[in-house]
């Protein structure tokens, strides 16, 4: 097969599959499990875990070095447009004025789910301070297309509530938002097990990023062997082009040309 890139941003990664930082039993846990998913681009939520807020704290930055990763810092947390933009501010200066960041604004403390008017208006600020915003979103086809109208360079509609593992809930709607979208789709959140970054990969997504159904696996190393390999089995067969329809009545599977008596 040739080469398959994901390209966000301008820049090329082999892996599709984004994991979080968050909820590991320590940080050479973390370490151990991003290794095991393959894992290029991590996320990492500015107001929870140290990369420098909290000098002489352990720090994030000693096991996984932004030499080898691309740091992705988020706003989880955030409830407002103003400090989801403030935030990310503070990641630009910690991080020596990085610019890829995942914005995403909470609605409530219950559900997780996105506020999509202070999205959008976070979404605005960012873009327009030369930040390349990669957007955590509801799976609704007509604000994932605002989104990308402001100039987000990629779109990542939630599978179902973070933290939640409940899969992907309306693969129709995801499908919409795909088919529609110019700069790459990204699941988040969401996922519980590989069948689900798998299904995710089919409907024909770009990666998917996930934290939970590594971080709270009974092994956190091994399901994130497991996802790496869902998120691959899955692209394949999207490129693969699965069988023209699924049709409840039988074909046989040998040919019958030229069958004796
Ligand atoms: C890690 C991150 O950025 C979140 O958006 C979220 O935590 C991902 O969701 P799951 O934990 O459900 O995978």
């Amino acid at each position: 097969m040739k080469q398959d890139r994901l390209v966000i941003a301008g820049r090329e990664y082999g892996s599709r599959l984004l994991v979080g930082t968050g909820k590991y039993k320590d940080f050479s846990e973390t370490r151990a499990a991003i290794d095991a998913a393959g894992a290029e681009i991590i996320t990492v939520a500015i107001r929870r875990v140290n990369i420098g807020q909290e000098p002489g704290q352990p720090s994030l930055l000693e096991f996984l070095p932004p030499a080898e990763f691309t740091y992705l810092p988020n706003t989880a947390g955030c409830y407002s447009a103003d400090d989801a933009v403030r935030t990310l501010r503070l990641a630009r200066e910690l991080l020596d004025g990085h610019k890829l960041v995942k914005l995403e604004v909470l609605g409530d403390p219950h559900t997780l789910f996105p506020n999509v008017m202070q999205t959008l208006k976070a979404a605005e600020t960012l873009v327009k301070e030369g930040f390349d915003v990669m957007v955590y979103t509801s799976d609704d086809p007509i604000v994932a297309k605002q989104l990308e109208e402001i100039g987000c360079c990629a779109i990542m509609p939630l599978a179902s509530l973070i933290g939640s593992g409940m899969g992907i809930l309306n693969p129709w709607n995801l499908k919409l938002i795909i088919e529609q979208s110019q700069v790459p789709v990204i699941v988040d959140a969401g996922v519980g097990t590989a069948s689900d970054a798998a299904i995710a990969m089919e409907l024909g997504c770009h990666g998917v990023l996930m934290n939970t159904a590594i971080a709270a696996a009974q092994d956190p190393v091994l399901m994130a062997s497991a996802m790496r390999k869902g998120v691959e089995a899955g692209r394949e067969a999207f490129l693969a082009g699965r069988m023209p329809r699924k049709l409840y009545s039988a074909t046989p599977s040998s040919p019958t040309n030229g069958m004796i008596g």
